[in-house]
């Protein structure tokens, strides 16, 4: 817990009054959402969006003000966690299937933090099994052509006895890939395939990667 706290309280020192803020998901933006809630009590001012129902939730009871997408026209900054990143800012999201509303949110973002304690850097992405959003209509044919493509184990997401849905109402399967050789390619492959909504590799999408380590320091990561 605490690893993911001091990221997330680095990473929300570049918040600033007057800006739009993308708010991410998971047990380590929890910790973003926090400090965040805590500084707009003692008057910071900003308008927040958030990436799933979960942290929208949170935000609210915290006072955060939520806007709608309607009333911005960019996001100034999102800090958001991730199952995996590597050296080169990549990184694997989607644990908790909010994949598809933190890629939007990433991707209309000036600036995307990515805040992670020191078990989630890798040298390269994929021992965390690549999460995919497919929609329900015609799963079995879509699970079939991502077989066809990866030839890896592949696991369509349940929680207890039920079929995972996430907040779009999507299914997720969880691809086992092992080591990942070419991201880029494999990132455009996946979003070929009819039926797939998104998937979890945000590839040169960070702009900063913030980790935080068991012995209480801090370190950054950029590509400059
Ligand atoms: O779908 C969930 C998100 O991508 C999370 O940011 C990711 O799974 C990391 O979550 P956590 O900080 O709980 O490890």
């Amino acid at each position: 817990m605490e690893s993911k706290k001091i990221a997330a309280d680095r990473a929300v020192g570049s918040v600033k009054s007057g800006m739009v803020v993308g708010l991410g998901t998971g047990s380590t933006a929890y910790w973003a959402i926090q400090a965040i809630g805590a500084r707009v009590k003692t008057g910071l001012n900003i308008q927040a969006v958030a990436t799933s129902e979960k942290s929208e939730a949170l935000a609210r009871e915290l006072d955060i003000p939520i806007v709608p997408f309607s009333d911005i026209d960019s996001i100034d900054i999102t800090i958001d966690g991730a199952d995996e990143v590597d050296t080169d800012l990549n990184a694997i999201k989607g644990g908790g299937g909010a994949l598809l509303r933190e890629k939007i949110v990433a991707a209309a973002s000036r600036e995307l933090i990515i805040i992670a304690d020191e078990s989630k850097l890798v040298q390269r992405l994929g021992a965390f099994p690549l999460p995919v959003e497919v929609v329900p209509f015609g799963i079995e044919l879509t699970m079939k052509k991502l077989a066809a493509l990866l030839a890896c184990p592949l696991n369509l997401r349940q929680t207890e006895d039920k079929l995972f849905l996430t907040d779009n109402r999507n299914y997720i399967v969880d691809c086992h890939l092992g080591a990942i050789e070419d991201a880029v390619q494999l990132n455009q492959a996946l979003n070929m395939i009819p039926g797939v909504v998104e998937n979890g590799l945000f590839i040169h999408m960070a702009a900063k990667v913030i980790v935080g380590f068991n012995d209480g320091t801090v370190r950054e990561l950029t590509n400059t």
